[in-house]
């Protein structure tokens, strides 16, 4: 085409349809024990020059107060005498933004500002349970018709103090005898290990290896002062239908301990062991999966529809008590025509979806992890009768 020729106009959705589905800003939540670290977690994040560009939403600012802010916006610009939304823009690029009203609420006032950050971190308080905040952000109508054109759940990290850890397990129990530091750890993806410098390596391995009994399916690392690599708990897809995430280490017993050996509790060297543990109600069910023919998929379906719908079993009666509470669940496997499906579930929601990539995925590999409540061996033989 010369120059001076006049170019053919296209319809603006044949452009965005050319250029693909617009890139979604990764949402991360952050939990933790009261007390754990997670304001030095994020003090440091939105203070240290590490090149991302990330919002922050966090209860209030009282704690980072001390951080140098290059301007201090009212955000409504609408009616500049409302200040229930504060933006800080902070000198290495972050965003602070408090929460006075719901998750939802600021991020939709974020979003004004799209192109001004790459990734969102939600800060919970200390006593809150990230299950139903992780479920306002995945799966659910309004939110795939709203704000999921512009953002995805990234992940759940959950700070866990190495001092007081143990204690805040076995003590806590808030809400129907399961304390929220359980349900924390029972949904989490990442979980960091704070104040190692606090505790001997052993107290520490004796935690981790508590916090992989009640979910195997977590990645553990320990930190001093909130101290990690930020890639270990942004990007890092733990609700996506990416194989990768789900067919290595990361579901079944996976706890990183920076090279030294796992603790004198675990007796398997390939990590590949089912547990069955609990710890006041909250266990874990883990399971192979074989290849699957298309019975059993639709069995499985069903199977796991009624269990998270329902809380029963699809054998038992319709009519008998909840038995079940599924908080997270997660799981690969493949069907006889060969396509590899990840599961991802948060409470009663749930998807079932062809691996985006399945390169990685072996036949050994296929696996299914539900963690909740009044998991016990009833359901596990139900679940292997499924499998066939
Ligand atoms: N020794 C030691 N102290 C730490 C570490 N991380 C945080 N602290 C201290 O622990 C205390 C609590 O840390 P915060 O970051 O305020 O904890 P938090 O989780 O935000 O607390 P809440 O918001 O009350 O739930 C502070 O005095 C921190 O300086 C660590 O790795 N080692």
């Amino acid at each position: 085409m010369d120059d001076d020729d006049i170019p053919t106009l296209i319809e603006t959705d044949e452009v965005s349809a050319a250029q693909g589905p617009e890139k979604t800003v990764p949402l991360t939540i952050i939990c933790g024990f009261l007390g754990a670290g997670k304001s030095t977690l994020i003090r440091r994040i939105l203070s240290e020059k590490h090149g991302y560009r990330i919002a922050v939403i966090m209860n209030d600012f009282g704690d980072t107060a001390d951080i140098e802010a290059k301007t201090i916006n009212v955000s409504s610009a609408e009616d500049p005498t409302d200040t229930s939304e504060e933006i800080l823009e902070l000198a290495n690029g972050c965003l602070c933004c408090s929460i006075k009203d719901t998750g939802v609420a600021a991020i939709e006032k974020l979003m004004q500002r799209k192109g001004a950050f790459d990734h969102i971190l939600l800060e919970t308080t200390g006593l809150a349970d990230p299950g139903p905040i992780a479920s306002l952000f995945w799966q659910n109508e309004e939110f795939s018709a709203g704000l999921g054109h512009y953002i995805h759940l990234d992940g759940v990290v959950c700070m866990v103090d190495a001092v007081f850890g143990r204690q805040q397990l076995e003590e806590d129990h808030s809400v129907d005898g399961v304390g929220e530091s359980l349900r924390q750890i029972a949904c989490a993806d990442v979980v960091l290990l704070n104040k190692t410098d606090l505790v001997s390596a052993a107290q520490a391995a004796e935690l981790e290896h508590l916090i992989a009994q009640v979910n195997p399916a977590v990645v553990i690392h320990r930190t001093v002062q909130g101290n990690i690599d930020l890639k270990n708990i942004m990007g890092i897809d733990a609700y996506s239908s990416k194989s990768k995430a789900l067919a290595s280490d990361s579901v079944g017993h996976a706890h990183h301990h920076a090279g030294e050996p796992c603790d004198e509790h675990c007796d398997d060297v390939g990590h590949k062991h089912p547990h069955h543990y609990e710890l006041r109600g909250i266990s874990s069910l883990q399971v192979s999966v074989p290849v699957l023919s298309q019975e059993a998929y639709d069995r499985l379906d069903e199977w796991i529809r009624t269990l998270l719908w329902e809380g029963r079993l699809p054998e038992d009666s319709a009519v008998g008590p909840q038995r079940v509470t599924v908080l997270r669940c997660k799981g690969i496997f493949q069907t006889s025509t060969g396509t590899t499906y990840v599961l991802q579930g948060v409470r009663s929601l749930y998807e079932i979806s062809p691996a985006i990539d399945d390169s990685d995925f072996g036949l050994e590999s296929g696996k299914l992890v539900f963690i909740g409540k009044g998991l016990d061996e009833t359901i596990r033989h139900s679940l292997m009768r499924v499998l066939g």
